[in-house]
């Protein structure tokens, strides 16, 4: 599904990541990590936000830099501390980001009815809580018919009624639909309910299969 061959990612000259040879199978996929360790960088690289020399490559054909909008179109990604310009709402960011990401008809409704964010579908973002802004970067996350969806921390913050719900959306995304999620996450993954096609361990910017 994923296939990243000799990536280096630097900030300032400092390498803070170095990936020869990475493939991902259709699945779900756990990244763990201590603080530092390069888990956020790898994941807003492959989300296609940071540039990087090597190559990135989705279900063998739709290269990160040679077919970028193919590739975007099809991975999407929630921050693990999301931030938008405090007077967007909901509304605004779900159309603005379903037009980028050519939604279904009836995806924004469904979404925000599993993550509970018609409560405040036209409050500015400037006045939300963070588990508000959490719910609404899942919701962001899930639009269009994305094959590959990055969810960096997707339990901080989170109520637990909301997490059951989205969880049990991604297992019928994956069982159904054979969408593949990569997460981490500082607390129990086994919180979300998803049985893990593989683990993986990152630490000094390097990615490691833990067995
Ligand atoms: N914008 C940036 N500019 C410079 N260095 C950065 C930037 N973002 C991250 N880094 C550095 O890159 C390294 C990896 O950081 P990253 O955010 O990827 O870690 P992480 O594994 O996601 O950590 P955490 O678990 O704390 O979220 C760290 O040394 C960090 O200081």
């Amino acid at each position: 599904m994923l296939t990243v061959s000799n990536l280096t990612k630097a900030y300032n000259g400092r390498t803070v990541l170095t990936i020869s040879d990475l493939q991902l199978p259709i699945g779900v996929h756990y990244f763990r990590g201590g603080n530092g360790s390069g888990k956020t960088t790898f994941f807003r690289t492959v989300a296609g936000l940071l540039p990087f020399s090597g190559e990135i490559r989705l279900d063998g054909q739709y290269e990160i830099n040679r077919d970028p909008v193919a590739y975007r179109l099809r991975v999407n990604y929630a921050e693990a501390e999301p931030l938008y310009p405090p007077f967007l709402t909901p509304r605004d960011l779900a159309g603005f980001v379903g037009r980028a990401k050519r939604n279904p008809a009836g995806q924004v409704d469904e979404l925000t009815d599993v993550l509970g964010v018609g409560n405040f579908w036209t409050q500015p973002t400037g006045t939300f809580s963070s588990g508000m802004l959490k719910k609404l970067s899942l919701l962001l996350a899930l639009l269009g018919r994305p094959r590959l969806v990055l969810l960096d921390e997707p339990l901080t913050t989170l109520d637990v009624t909301t997490a059951t719900r989205l969880f049990d959306y991604v297992r019928r995304l994956r069982d159904e639909e054979n969408v593949s999620f990569c997460l981490t996450s500082h607390q129990d993954v086994s919180l979300t309910g998803l049985s893990l096609t593989s683990t993986w361990q990152v630490s000094d910017g390097q990615i490691s299969p833990v067995t």
